[in-house]
């Protein structure tokens, strides 16, 4: 049994580090991520192609600029990026694939893939490899998913993605979304799995995604990613390991990697803390977490209760404005 792993530290993590990657520290992580035998770097704002803006935080370094960096420094990997429609366009991904990017991630969220159609045309016209992200995946039932992954593959995309974007999903909630994705697509396109530690299950929930049949699966170098951050990559390399799944990644080289190189890029550990595992534990958007703290110390309330509010309002990526909506409700003493 094979799986590819995707490390998302430098795009995922972005959210953890307010977007502020540098070039140093991209070809720093991107050399020990490839010579580690890393197959896949995704590197981008941590909102995806086009994301440096005042509603998701604006990016210390231009994001084709990393791109460029992370391209010029691997030897091995493959440089991927992620695009959200209407927060990134078209141009954007042909930027990319002009400056060497070759995955080109698209994410929509889970009812609502029919926005990617057109994006997944243009990648694959430009040669790029595709894969679709169907985020926010605890929200919808396996059957569900599996018709909206199905919408992916005819516009082109070759590997759908269940998204865990909240770290909600929990054991066999994820071999059942993966093995509907697997059984709808057939021969016609890989699944995948991406995981949050927002219930501690990343490395459990990505080996049960494997076993259900995916064939890629995310994960971040020291768990850099939003929320309590994603799989740790390099767990998740040593527990494949000792159950026999082929990885291609070296163990060894991966751990110092992640602790010699992408730790210190780190502004704070991913923590497991209150805030996450309420995010888990309520279904809320990873990438919410900075933005609730912030919303939170603003208006003096909890951002505990922020978050609870957050799940319970079944908000979706885009929706960070409402953060605001729903502390000045909890300062005003509405009640939920
Ligand atoms: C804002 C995009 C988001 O971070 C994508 C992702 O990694 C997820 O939904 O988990
Ligand atoms: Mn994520």
């Amino acid at each position: 049994m094979f799986v590819r792993i995707t490390d998302t530290s430098l795009r995922d993590g972005s959210h953890a580090k307010r977007h502020q990657f540098t070039v140093e520290e991209v070809a720093a992580v991107v050399a020990a991520l490839d010579g580690a035998g890393v197959p896949v770097i995704e590197v981008a704002h941590g909102d995806g192609l086009g994301g440096s803006s005042f509603a998701y935080g604006f990016s210390h370094t231009p994001e084709q600029e990393l791109i460029r960096t992370a391209v010029a420094t691997a030897r091995r990997a493959r440089i991927a990026f992620l695009m959200l429609p209407g927060v990134g366009v078209k141009e954007d991904i042909t930027v990319a694939a002009g400056n060497g990017a070759q995955v080109c991630r698209i994410a929509t969220h889970c009812t609502e893939a029919d926005i990617s159609a057109q994006h997944f045309g243009l990648a694959r016209e430009l040669g790029l490899e595709t894969v679709g992200f169907l985020m926010m995946a605890h929200s919808q039932p396996p059957e569900v998913l599996a018709a909206q992954a199905r919408i992916m593959a005819d516009a082109g995309c070759q590997c759908v993605y269940v998204v865990d974007s909240a770290g909600a999903l929990v054991l066999d909630q994820v071999s059942d979304r993966v093995a509907a994705l697997v059984a709808e697509l057939g021969a016609d396109a890989q699944v995948g799995f991406h995981g949050h530690e927002n219930l501690g299950l990343g490395v459990a929930n990505s080996v049960l995604a494997v076993r259900a049949g995916a064939a890629q699966v995310d994960g971040s170098a020291r768990r850099f990613g939003a929320g309590a951050g994603n799989t740790p990559v390099e767990a998740f390399v040593g527990v494949c390991d000792k159950l026999g799944i082929q990885t291609g990644v070296d163990f060894f080289a991966v751990v110092d990697a992640a602790e010699d190189v992408v730790l210190p890029t780190m502004p704070e550990e991913c923590r497991l803390d209150r805030m996450a595992l309420i995010m888990g534990y309520a279904g809320v958007y990873s990438s919410f977490l900075k933005h609730a703290y912030r919303v939170a110390q603003r208006y003096q309330v909890s951002g505990a209760e922020i978050l609870v509010r957050a799940g319970a309002r079944k908000l979706v990526g885009g929706q960070e404005d409402q953060l605001v909506d729903i502390a000045l409700e909890i300062a005003a003493g509405t009640a939920l």
